[in-house]
């Protein structure tokens, strides 16, 4: 044949497969047949148990028709193991072992009645037939099973997608079907890294014919330079809103869940001394991701919450409840920041003197989190404040004084001269409009190195870099609805602690500038304080009346902040001390009223 074609060739043809009788055809045909056998495998197994059936039953029959009974006991036995173990093997789900189990039996108990009777004992191929077919049924329409088998075949096509958009020589080392679509562990070759295939992702999808984004690139758990994983979405996890399930904490020291990866897991990040920049266009959903995070912040109880919101505070009013201070115009902005400078200095100032080298967030002594959404609008709007805000981004972490700043693009205009947008250790970037822009929001050369937060499709999806995220897994943030927040501010409004002796005094100082001004390092530590509220508490509760004293006097005469009061007074009713009578009203157990 080849002779044939390099002939024709010559005369100026173009070769094509001419097949001569004395040629191998029946060869070829015999691998094509073979091919085919192989590549359908899965969806032909029900013929090939079938046969296997048949042909067992035959040489069974003639040679040991005697052993139908160990056969029958054999099959029941095998049933009964899939049906009770199988998820060991794979079988996860209880209906897929009990469809297990039964086609065992089926094939079990056939193969016994044909080695004692024959396979033309009637209605035995009836049965088979019959019985195979509707058993074939299940394993035909099974959805993981074929998931299995599309992947098992695009994992097989690898090397000529590598081949074609230049990343030959890797391969795959195993793939898996999940719930969303599949994933693989892939090999590269030498001198391939993660980034030439992130750079690829593109070429990758329309290689394997998925959905435009459908393709994620990771680091392997390993970490291991020249290895990735590749996650191909059928079904895009994130398609729906995810309703907020309520804080994730109550205290700023634990990380905030802003919302699930799109491997389910949650998109947790720390907030104690860092700040925050939260970056995207208009209608991405940096409103909704402030929500959260103040849905988080506000049920800690070592978080006093200031805001910043110049358009007239529409987005965080439903919040005021539990925010401490709330700036609408310029004005009250530019004196809240000189506030929070203040707080700092002091701050520092206590723990210098105190020998202590940060601020351990309390209900006492409380974090202070400033949260600035369209911080470009302050920038524009105050710019005489750029200097306090630049002192509170690059000296605030140390006194847990943190930032959070919102805006669609954080030029250097927009984030007003200074050190502000370096100094922010976590960012989240929901979708951008352009490309250049991934850069602005999350960090010079991230748009290089995978961070596509252009390619974001839906409001609410976000990229989030911090510390202990550092790879570009998209993010949905939770969707806090309009009455979710109202009745979380309703919820989390009695949980919010005043600011910290050190703090107020510092600010009451620097509002009468008249008086002599003490220093805040001379302002006692908390115990003193602490233990005079509480003998003040005591003494009240001992001369309660019979149907004891509310809450709110009992707020008032000890001046304690509402949660350290709850929880004092719980304190005492658990060891004795005092007892709840009704509703909200306690006195000493043994008091003399
Ligand atoms: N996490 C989310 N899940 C689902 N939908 C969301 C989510 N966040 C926001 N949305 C939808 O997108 C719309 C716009 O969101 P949002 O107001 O938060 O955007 P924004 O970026 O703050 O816009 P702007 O800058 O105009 O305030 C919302 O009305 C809401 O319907």
């Amino acid at each position: 044949m080849r002779r044939h074609a390099q002939k024709m060739h010559r005369n100026g043809l173009q070769p094509m497969v001419i097949i001569d009788r004395d040629d191998q055809f029946p060869d070829i045909a015999a691998v094509l047949v073979a091919r085919t056998l192989w590549r359908y495998r899965s969806e032909l197994a029900p013929l090939y148990l079938v046969t296997a059936l048949v042909l067992s039953g035959l040489i069974l029959h003639a040679s040991r028709p005697h052993w139908w009974p160990h056969l029958l006991v054999l099959a029941t036995v095998a049933a009964w193991v899939v049906a009770m173990f199988g998820d060991r093997f794979g079988l996860t789900l209880r209906v897929e072992r009990l469809y297990g189990a039964a086609v065992v039996m089926g094939a079990g108990g056939w193969l016994a009645a044909v080695t004692a009777l024959g396979i033309a004992f009637s209605p035995l191929p009836q049965v088979l037939a019959v019985g195979g077919f509707v058993l074939a049924v299940p394993w035909w329409v099974h959805r993981r099973r074929r998931a299995k088998v599309r992947v098992d075949r695009q994992i097989a096509a690898w090397p000529e997608i590598a081949q074609s958009i230049g990343l030959a020589g890797s391969r795959a080392q195993s793939a898996v079907v999940d719930v969303w679509g599949w994933r693989a562990r892939f090999a590269l070759a030498r001198g391939q890294t993660i980034q030439d295939v992130t750079a690829k992702v593109p070429a990758i999808e329309s290689a394997l014919g998925t959905f435009r984004g459908a393709v994620r690139v990771f680091p392997t758990s390993d970490d291991k330079a020249n290895r990735f994983e590749l996650r191909v979405l059928n079904t895009d996890p994130h398609a729906d809103a995810i309703p907020w399930p309520g804080p994730s904490g109550s205290s700023i020291t634990e990380p905030i869940d802003l919302g699930p990866f799109e491997d389910a897991t949650s998109a947790r990040v720390l907030l104690l001394r860092r700040h925050g920049l939260i970056g995207g266009v208009a209608g991405s959903g940096k409103s909704g991701g402030i929500n959260v995070l103040v849905g988080n912040l506000s049920a800690c109880r070592d978080v006093v919450i200031w805001a910043i919101d110049l358009k007239r505070g529409m987005e965080l009013q439903p919040w005021a409840s539990c925010i401490d201070r709330l700036a609408t115009t310029p004005e009250q902005a530019r004196a809240m920041l000189r506030d929070a400078v203040t707080i700092l200095e002091a701050r520092a100032e206590w723990l210098t003197a105190n020998g202590r080298r940060v601020w351990d967030p309390t209900p006492e002594l409380p974090a202070l989190v400033i949260v600035v959404d369209e911080y470009a609008e302050l920038a524009d709007d105050a710019p005489d404040a750029a200097s306090d805000t630049d002192s509170i981004a690059r000296r605030g972490r140390a006194v847990a004084v943190t930032l959070i700043a919102a805006t669609q693009r954080p030029t250097q205009k927009a984030m007003g001269k200074g050190a502000v947008r370096s100094q922010m250790d976590v960012r989240v970037s929901f979708r951008v409009r352009e490309r250049k822009d991934v850069d602005l929001i999350l960090g010079q050369g991230m748009l290089n190195a995978g961070w596509h937060a252009h390619t974001l499709n839906a409001p609410g999806k976000f990229l989030l870099s911090a510390p202990e995220h550092d790879t570009p897994r998209r993010g949905r943030a939770y969707l806090l609805t309009d009455d979710a927040v109202s009745e979380a501010a309703q919820r989390h409004e009695a949980l919010h602690p005043v600011l910290d002796e050190v703090s107020q005094r510092a600010l009451d100082e620097a509002s009468t500038p008249l008086l002599r001004p003490v220093s805040a390092a001379s302002v006692p530590l908390r115990p003193s304080r602490e233990d005079r509220a509480e003998s003040v508490l005591r003494e009240a509760l001992n001369g309660a009346p019979d149907e004891g004293l509310p809450i709110a006097h009992l707020l008032m005469i000890t001046k304690m902040s509402r949660p350290t009061l709850y929880r004092r007074l719980s304190e005492l009713v658990k060891t004795g001390r005092a007892v709840q009578v009704g509703r909200g009203r306690y006195k000493a157990s043994d008091h003399t009223p």
